[in-house]
């Protein structure tokens, strides 16, 4: 199922102006406070009427403005899952959970036998809210919102009201959302850890545009994205299958360009990892280099420098068939003399888990893109 946004809207000093395809699986709407991405999951859901726009569900318009095609809030079917869960206080989790049901008239013991056990919350369902935890309630708030059979779920920000324990305790929960239901996800996020972990497809909004949409792995090593995913954004997502364990402790990685050591991944063989490799993790070297300590040193080759900021360059390299960045002062890529086409050896520093094929496996925290201090002034 696809969705598929194009619209423009005028608030007073903010223009939105996007256009993007969301993907099955999870698409990640990232980007710095004020870029719009709540505007765009408020006109997605219809609670934002824009001045002009088309937005498609499935081939199907859910708003078309040029034929004056509109569907109502109720009729759209899109759960939307808010930073905070909103659950009715005076209902327990149960009745919470079948609320939705009552306007689908769907089959409410099936869908909420499997939603409970999706989500892993059976124990509670007797509990009234306010004896929840956050993360609890988020957990609940997502059950709802799946019972009500949506076509799609909008989550805006779901974990930032979270801290860091109930985000860690929740995520899994998530992990197994995206990889199990067939409802596709439009996620809020300015969380890189979040969007690295979840997300198929990434759109980045800058100032109320697109500044890059695509597949994950594509974005995160686009130079031009690096100025919004933050200097230890940028860089690359590969996908991989754990090899093996050495004796050693370490556990070896296979990804298609060939294959990586990594600190332990209590994973089993066979198992998939997302690993993701931070540009400023990255050393570049013209020829393969000896006696170094790193152990993760894999032949490349150059396929574009950009400028990034006085004295930096980004290098994107060809990794197999991954792409990668690395972030270099211009004094180094001068010195090397790199250039598009060219042969080159790249030398990861540090190479860390995204995500894991086993939703049991520790995730180390990837950086945030902190929200700046004023809004509409992005
Ligand atoms: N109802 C409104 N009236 C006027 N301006 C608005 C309104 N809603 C949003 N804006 C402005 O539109 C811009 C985008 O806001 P939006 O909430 O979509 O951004 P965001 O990326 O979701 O931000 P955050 O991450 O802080 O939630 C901001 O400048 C905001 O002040």
């Amino acid at each position: 199922m696809t969705l598929d946004v194009r619209l423009t809207h005028r608030f007073p000093g903010f223009t939105l102006d996007v256009a993007f395809a969301g993907s099955d699986g999870v698409t990640a709407l990232f980007g710095r406070s004020g870029s719009g991405k709540t505007s765009v999951v408020q006109a997605v859901a219809g609670l934002l009427r824009p001045e002009a726009g088309r937005i498609l569900l499935a081939g199907a318009p859910l708003l078309d403005t040029a034929r004056q095609v509109e569907v109502p809030v109720h009729r759209r079917r899109i759960g939307y899952v808010f930073q905070e869960g909103r659950l009715f206080p005076h209902l327990t989790v149960r009745q919470n959970l079948l609320y939705g049901h009552w306007f689908t008239g769907g089959g409410a013991a099936t869908g909420l036998a499997r939603v409970v056990d999706l989500l892993g919350i059976g124990a509670l369902l007797d509990r009234a809210p306010a004896d929840l935890s956050g993360g609890e309630k988020q957990r609940v708030a997502i059950g709802r919102a799946l019972l009500a059979r949506p076509r799609l779920l909008l989550m805006d920000e779901p974990l930032a009201a979270l801290d860091e324990a109930r985000k860690a305790e929740i995520l899994p929960y998530l992990d197994q959302l995206a990889r199990d239901s067939a409802v596709p996800i439009l996620y809020v996020s300015h969380s890189l850890a979040e969007v690295l972990r979840l997300a198929s497809h990434v759109v980045v909004l800058e100032a109320g545009r697109v500044l890059r949409a695509g597949p994950a792995a594509m974005v995160l090593s686009d130079p031009g994205a690096a100025g919004s995913l933050g200097p230890a954004g940028a860089g690359a997502l590969l996908e991989g299958v754990v090899r093996t364990h050495t004796a050693d402790g370490l556990t070896e990685v296979g990804i298609p360009a060939g294959s990586l050591l990594l600190p332990h991944v209590p994973a089993a063989a066979g198992a998939p990892v997302r690993l993701r490799v931070s540009a400023e993790d990255v050393i570049l070297s013209r020829t393969a280099p000896v006696g170094l300590s790193a152990l993760n040193i894999l032949p490349a080759e150059v396929l574009a420098l950009e400028p990034a900021g006085p004295g930096r360059v980004l290098v994107q390299v060809r990794l197999g068939p991954d792409r990668l960045l690395a972030a270099l002062t211009e004094r180094s890529a001068l010195a090397l003399g790199l250039v598009p086409g060219e042969p080159c050896h790249v030398v990861l520093k540090s190479v860390a888990l995204a995500a894991s094929g086993d939703a049991s496996v520790w995730i180390p925290a990837a950086p945030d893109l902190s929200p700046s201090p004023g809004r509409g002034g992005a």
